[in-house]
């Protein structure tokens, strides 16, 4: 059987140096391009890469996304930063590519994939929710997209559960002392010398809390995604937006 032939783009960062070992690593995988910042984008086509895992920087990934779905190549993506007009804006080249497949993954680990999925299920049952999450100081952006796309799935649930809107009397001396606001729900970010990537997602109600929280401990952990991500992408056109949607999560 011919293998994958996947590239890396990013491939001198944090996650893309991983991504590149777990590639070539890979009995089913061919490398075959590890760009870094300034390396040219048509050298994915000369190396006929069919999948591109883009781990860059938000100010890097429209273009690079462009290129390749312009080009037939499916995108494995974990750089952060997607807005709504962002996500249109791929959208609108996947229709003109119709056979391109690209997967867009907040969090490629499976902890913080099932962080996500429990506190959707949680969202109706609390009156409260905030999530705060952690990272080394390095960070391109806050908060983090794990932690957007926790608070919008939690929003979402509240939502169609009809609950309304969370209790917070708090007056504010000081602007950000109450986090950033996503689809109302309180998101707090911490930049530490010594942290990978943390979040704790805190429910309460009248008498109890819960509290969801995952670690990751080294950039190991978002192999496994990234390389069930490249293996499906290509049988599946258009965008994915979330990993949990090539798990079984039952
Ligand atoms: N979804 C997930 O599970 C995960 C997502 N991430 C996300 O991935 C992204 C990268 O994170 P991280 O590895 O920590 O960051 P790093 O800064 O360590 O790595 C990014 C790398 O991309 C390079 N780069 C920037 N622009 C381009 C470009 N146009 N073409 C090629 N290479 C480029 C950078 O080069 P230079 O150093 O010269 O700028 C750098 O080597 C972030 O958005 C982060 O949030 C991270 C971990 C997990
Ligand atoms: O920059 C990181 O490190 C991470 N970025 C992603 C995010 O913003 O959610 C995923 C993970 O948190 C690590």
């Amino acid at each position: 059987m011919s293998k994958l032939r996947v590239a890396v783009i990013g491939a001198g960062g944090r996650i893309g140096s991983e991504a590149v070992r777990a590639v070539e690593a890979a009995d089913d995988m061919e490398l075959v391009a590890a760009l870094g910042r300034g390396d040219k984008l048509e050298t994915l086509t000369e190396a006929g890469a069919q999948v591109a895992v883009e781990l860059t920087h938000p100010d890097s990934v429209m273009e690079n996304l462009e290129f390749c779905v312009r080009n037939g190549i499916h995108g494995v993506v974990g750089t952060t930063g997607w807005t709504e007009e962002r996500l249109a804006r791929l959208n609108s080249w996947l229709e003109a590519s119709p056979d391109t497949g690209v997967l867009i993954a907040p969090n490629f680990s499976i902890g913080a994939v099932l962080t996500m999925t429990f506190a959707r299920q949680a969202a109706r049952f609390f009156e409260s929710a905030e999530v705060v999450e952690l990272h080394h100081p390095n960070k391109a952006d806050a908060p983090s997209g794990t932690a957007t796309r926790t608070a919008q799935l939690i929003a979402a649930a509240r939502r169609e559960a009809g609950c309304p809107p969370q209790p917070d009397a708090t007056t504010t001396a000081l602007e950000g002392a109450r986090g950033a606001d996503v689809d109302g729900v309180p998101v707090h970010a911490v930049r530490l010398r010594g942290l990978l990537a943390h979040q704790e997602v805190l429910f309460g109600d009248t008498g109890e809390t819960l509290t969801i929280r995952h670690d990751s401990l080294h950039h190991s952990c978002f192999m496994p995604g990234i390389l069930l991500g490249a293996r499906r992408v290509v049988a599946t056109p258009g965008l994915t937006f979330g990993l949990e949607h090539f798990l079984d999560l039952g």
